[in-house]
């Protein structure tokens, strides 16, 4: 990923010999600023539980006071170096009442932590919340948001949310690794519509960038309920915007799109970013794949803003992710909830042994046969796939419907509302719904192909298993996939899945994308077979699926 790096810094590079004379003397004063600052650890002047009550528009990197176990900073700034000369000048007393009441609070800090298994790094990491109350007690939230909240029906904050909230209200950067149906939406979309406070003539203040389309329109929904009351003006960014519309006519505070289409508004020149406050890469790992990178890069810029606040949120964060993060962010923090990389819990994970590909379908038919406990998601690993199987489960009249980037914007949201609305019992998908989409109450995944990489693993069997449910997720293997079985095993067995013995003495093997040419999902197993009885209602329409037009985005 290194090109892509360089990506992120283009027009930032300095001949070093040129301006040898000038950077030396550059080095000689950050060599004396970093000596000094070793010094000692800077004590706050004000307890942390103050509202953050600085106005965004003022504000300039400014670093809020406030400690944590896991991040003390050993390097101060010059706020914190005033705070230690104006602290010597106090009593000894008074500078060791303060001293105790800091490691209170960072006690404090500790424990709650521990207690939700968050962990951080950076520095001045702000106390993570106890409670949704403490949005207005700490940091002034007014109330159409907590009514939201408690309409919605979350009485706690979860994990990622105590601690991304109010990292990101004091104004820091931010990337945050999660597990799958964790509450990540809320963690950033909460913090955005706390600081931009009203709806305003100043054009788009705030993005959020996501993968895909259904998950770009997930997420407007989400922000449009938690912002009921408040007349924020949020919009998706549609093909038809994308295309046509001057967004200096239309109002509108929160842009949420997908990359390529906030990158041709860029190119057309219809969007101005450059008063953007609040950049969020969703499912940044996605954004940041080869593919998205070259477009990520135009909106980055393009949010050109000195204090805009960037933050990254996933359930999968690589560590070339983290290293490219590093690169942009300014004094970031570090937020991971349990293990990084690691599935939800809640998920009952199994592999099962298909034999061949002709065995899968088998297989299908077999696990159908046990127990169809509607809804289920099966993930293959291409349209072809999707179209052929999809083809097939009609056949044994089950309400299937499928999802894939050959189908039109209005067929693919058809599928999706169709699922949600429990009209299918049964989608079949490619990773075009993998990562982001909060079905409720999916009852089991089936990987019906192997997934290409841990990545994909983790977000496909996290479309269950949500907000605290319970899932089921399981794996088919063949042949062609064994070599790759040791790596989902891994992720299987640090979510306390049990895995076979055998799978974990496999030879670790370096996982590129693995996609081995399949076949089809009609060979073998068909023609043997009796045709299988269900105990479903017939689908009420048999959609065939139109190749329309070839899609403007990647899958
Ligand atoms: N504090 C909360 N209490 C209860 N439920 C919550 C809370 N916050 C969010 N949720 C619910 O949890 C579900 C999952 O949230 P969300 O989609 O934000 O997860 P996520 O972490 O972004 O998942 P993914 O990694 O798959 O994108 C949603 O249905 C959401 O409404």
């Amino acid at each position: 990923m290194d090109g892509g790096a360089s990506f992120l810094f283009g027009g930032i590079h300095f001949n070093r010999r040129k301006f040898a004379k000038d950077f030396s003397r550059f080095e000689t004063k950050k060599k004396e600023i970093d000596d000094s600052s070793l010094v000692d650890i800077a004590i706050p002047e004000a307890e942390e539980e103050e509202p953050v009550a600085v106005s965004v528009k003022k504000r300039k990197r400014k670093t809020e006071v406030s400690e944590s176990g896991d991040g003390i900073s050993l390097f101060k700034t010059s706020k914190s170096a005033k705070a230690a000369k104006k602290d010597k000048e106090k009593p000894a007393n008074e500078r060791s009442k303060q001293k105790k009441k800091l490691n209170r609070q960072l006690e404090r800090d500790s424990l709650l932590r521990k207690k939700y298994n968050v962990h951080v790094s950076g520095n001045n990491i702000p106390s993570p919340l106890d409670n949704f109350s403490e949005l207005s007690s700490r940091f002034g939230c007014e109330a159409y948001l907590l009514r939201n909240l408690a309409e919605l029906g979350f009485e706690e904050p979860t994990p990622i949310q105590r601690q991304a909230i109010p990292v990101l209200l004091s104004g820091r950067e931010c990337f945050a690794c999660a597990p799958t149906g964790s509450g990540k939406t809320l963690a950033f979309v909460c913090p955005m519509l706390m600081k931009l406070k009203h709806t305003s003539k100043d054009g788009i203040r705030a993005v959020i960038l996501c993968p895909t389309r259904e998950l770009a329109a997930q997420t407007t929904r989400e922000c449009k309920k938690l912002a009921k009351g408040n007349k924020f003006y949020i919009k998706l960014m549609t093909k038809e915007l994308a295309r046509n519309a001057d967004f200096s006519k239309v109002p509108c505070d929160i842009l949420i799109s997908t990359p390529l289409r906030l990158r041709l508004a860029i190119r057309k020149k219809k969007v101005n970013l450059s008063r953007v406050e609040y950049l969020v890469l969703d499912e940044s790992d996605k954004l940041f794949e080869l593919g998205l990178l070259k477009q990520i890069d135009s909106v980055v810029k393009a949010c050109s803003n000195a204090s805009v606040v960037r933050s990254l949120f996933s359930a999968t964060l690589p560590d070339f992710v983290e290293d490219l993060a590093r690169t942009i962010m300014h004094d970031a923090v570090r937020v991971i909830i349990g293990r990084k990389n690691s599935a939800s819990e809640t998920i009952k994970q199994k592999l099962v042994y298909a034999g061949s590909e002709e065995g899968k379908f088998l297989a299908l038919r077999q696990s159908f046969t046990e127990s169809l406990n509607p809804p289920v998601l099966i993930f293959v690993q291409s349209k072809e796939r999707a179209k052929e199987l999809y083809g097939e489960l009609l056949c044994e009249n089950i309400r299937v419907g499928a999802i894939h980037s050959d189908m039109s914007q209005a067929e693919r949201e058809n599928a999706v509302d169709n699922f949600r609305a429990g009209k299918t019992w049964v989608l079949i998908a490619t990773d075009v719904i993998a990562r982001g989409m909060d079905f409720k109450g999916i009852n089991c995944v089936i990987n019906y192909d192997f997934p290409d990489s841990s990545a994909a693993y983790i977000h496909r069997i996290g479309r269950c298993g949500r907000a605290g449910r319970s899932g089921e997720a399981i794996t088919f293997y063949t042949e062609e996939d064994i070599p790759f079985l040791r790596n989902i095993a891994n992720v299987m067995a640090s979510s306390g899945c049990e895995v076979p013995s055998w799978i974990m003495v496999l030879p670790k093997k370096k996982w590129r994308k693995h996609r081995p040419g399949r076949g089809s999902v009609l060979a073998g197993p068909k023609d043997d077979m009796p045709k299988k009885k269900w105990k479903v209602k017939k689908a009420d329409t048999r959609k065939t699926i139109i190749n329309d037009e070839p899609e403007d985005e990647q899958e």
